[in-house]
């Protein structure tokens, strides 16, 4: 008996072999015709034809397996081919470490991107006056840091909120910059305006609520200089990746992800910190990643550590907003840190970055 049992076993091993094999070549001609498929432009799933092979197999079928048993199996089969299909087509995306396995590297004004060094992008949330900006900009000299972000063009959910100084926000941030040898990133809203912009600044932001805004992307990847793209408001990591793809295809690959909260039912914090995307977007692309500490919690109490975990768990880079009397500032009072707090925030933060000596 117990010699009957083995030889059966290894007959099914056998079978099983040669199932492997056939599933494995059913697999090469499922990525052929997906790259066809590709070409031509056509849906991946095709109901029809499933219906068409299954229809195959109940015609066939002698048993001793049930028609709908065997139709299950197979429709698991089509779905895993789908998946394939799926993978091969995410292969070929040029944000991805598949295509790319080495970091890209975004350079801004000589400070490095994506080394494995951690920076810090600070600034005011909008730009208000020249002297709200110099305040800042002094306080982030002072600190040794280079990276300053500040708003001119802004997003605002309200249209009678403050939208921004526009281009004399831009005048003014690169002045400051100047004075301060700092490098300047803000955010541009309209393509028409990237042109004139990009005379002020160092690093075009495209923020959260502009991530799948196609023209603006298109025409920040016709650019020479580097893009810091927010992940938007609702947007899974699939679509920011699928959003910095837009700008690289036109050309620009100095690309700058960055997480930035996403909104979930959790009302504690303004956007929940989708932590997890860092590693993530690391794993998959070959950008460098950051993480907005200000947006994300929307709580000033919550900066140091959101800070520290985004370092933790290998941020490129932390961002957050300074402003000289947060009280009365013109956007996001509540959240932004006055000079005292972002020295403090630094001081315990800094503790964590890897920073080369
Ligand atoms: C392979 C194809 O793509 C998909 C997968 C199928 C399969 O595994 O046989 C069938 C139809 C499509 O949903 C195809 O269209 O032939």
């Amino acid at each position: 008996m117990a010699k009957e049992l083995e030889t059966l076993r290894s007959e099914i091993e056998v079978i099983d072999h040669e199932i492997l094999e056939l599933l494995n070549k059913r697999a090469t001609v499922v990525q052929e015709i997906g790259k066809l498929k590709e070409m031509q432009g056509v849906k991946r799933f095709d109901p029809v034809r499933e219906r068409k092979l299954l229809n195959i197999i109940a015609e066939h079928n002698k048993g001793p397996f049930e028609t709908s048993t065997l139709q299950y199996i197979f429709k698991q089969i089509f779905k895993a081919s789908l998946e394939l299909q799926e993978d091969d087509n995410r292969k070929a995306l040029l944000v991805s470490r598949k295509k790319k396995p080495e970091n890209t590297i975004v350079d801004v004004k000589g400070v490095a991107i994506g080394t494995g060094e951690q920076h810090f992008v600070m600034g005011p949330c909008a730009v208000e006056s020249y002297d709200q900006v110099k305040q800042v900009a002094q306080a982030m000299k002072a600190q040794g840091l280079k990276l300053m972000r500040g708003g001119a063009f802004k997003p605002r959910t309200s249209p009678y909120d403050f939208q921004g100084l526009g281009m004399e926000g831009l005048r003014i941030l690169r002045q400051v910059a100047d004075e301060e040898n700092l490098a300047i990133i803000s955010e541009i809203l309209n393509p028409n305006d990237l042109e004139e912009a990009l005379n002020y600044v160092d690093v075009v932001q495209i923020g959260a609520r502009n991530m799948q805004n196609f023209e603006l992307l298109k025409e920040a990847g016709k650019i020479n200089k580097p893009i810091l793209l927010k992940r938007g408001l609702a947007a899974t990591i699939e679509e920011f990746m699928y959003a910095a793809e837009y700008i690289l295809a036109q050309g620009n690959d100095q690309i700058i992800l960055c997480e930035r909260g996403i909104r979930t039912y959790e009302r504690a914090t303004r956007n929940t910190l989708d932590i997890s995307a860092v590693p993530i977007l690391k794993k998959e692309t070959h950008l460098p990643v950051m993480v907005d500490v200000t947006h994300s919690t929307g709580r000033r109490d919550l900066l140091i550590p959101a800070a520290k975990a985004a370092l933790a768990i290998g941020a490129d880079g932390v961002m957050a907003e300074v402003h000289p009397d947060p009280a009365v500032a013109l956007s996001d009072s509540a959240q932004q840190m006055n000079i005292p707090q972002f020295n403090e925030f630094l001081e315990e933060v800094r503790k964590h970055a890897v920073v080369h000596a």
